[in-house]
């Protein structure tokens, strides 16, 4: 269950809207009757200990998780269905807890480019955005590595790369400096700022939550 609601006084439509989404696993519930909204520029930090739900949290509002009750809409559009999420897996990016859920190769270049082919691209035009990505996470030189020569670190990066490559209005980041030195912690937390990007975070990282959050959710410790 929740401890702070994250709403918002702001206008304009949200980005990203739930009402009263509840999600369990194994029979048990993870969070119920949960709200939310994300207005542009927002940047919405969910906390929480180990196992209270954020990564269920952010896979549940981009359709991986399916829901026990509630109402999600992402960009305007009401989504129920996998055919209605599933277009939106591009405008809205996911930075998974895992980089092995989201990094399929074979070189860390043509793993960027896969995202901008999806979206229709030309080749040369999906691998000038790729390069642009890696340039902008700050791994340029691992652009011919193997994705499955890389350290941790390196796949995270390499990861959100691919998540930036497909420009997206909005990013859901899953733990997006676990596994980073202090050094490209740094970096990306600066990346991530001047991106001016629509964001929703989960994070234990309290350098990254001081310089970005502007809202925060608390999800409760499970039970
Ligand atoms: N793939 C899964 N199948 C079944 N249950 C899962 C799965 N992933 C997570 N859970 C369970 O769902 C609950 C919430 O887990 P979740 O990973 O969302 O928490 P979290 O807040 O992201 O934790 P952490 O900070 O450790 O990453 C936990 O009880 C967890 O055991």
């Amino acid at each position: 269950m929740t401890q702070g609601a994250a709403s918002s006084s702001l206008p304009d439509t949200p980005l990203i809207e739930a009402r009263g989404l509840s999600v369990s696993r194994r029979g048990r519930t993870v969070f119920g009757k949960l709200d939310i909204d994300v207005h542009a520029g927002e940047r919405l930090f969910v906390l929480g200990p180990c196992g209270a739900g954020k990564s269920t949290l952010l896979q549940s509002l981009l359709g991986f998780v399916a829901i026990d009750a509630g109402h999600i809409r992402l960009l305007g559009r009401d989504c129920r269905r996998e055919a209605d999420f599933a277009p939106l897996r591009g405008p809205i990016g996911m930075l998974f807890q895992d980089s092995n859920d989201q990094l399929f190769g074979p070189t860390v270049l043509e793993d960027a480019a896969f995202g901008p082919l999806n979206q229709g691209l030309d080749p040369a035009a999906a691998q000038a955005r790729a390069i642009e990505a890696l340039l902008q996470v700050g791994i340029g030189d691992l652009a011919e590595r193997p994705v499955h020569a890389l350290s941790g670190g390196e796949q995270r990066l390499a990861a959100l790369a691919g998540v930036l490559a497909m420009q997206p209005r909005v990013l859901l980041l899953d733990e997006p400096t676990a596994s980073l030195d202090a050094r490209s912690a740094d970096h990306i937390t600066t990346v991530l700022a001047s991106s001016g990007l629509t964001m929703i975070v989960a994070s234990h990282d309290d350098a990254l939550i001081a310089r970005l959050a502007t809202r925060r959710l608390s999800l409760d410790a499970p039970r």
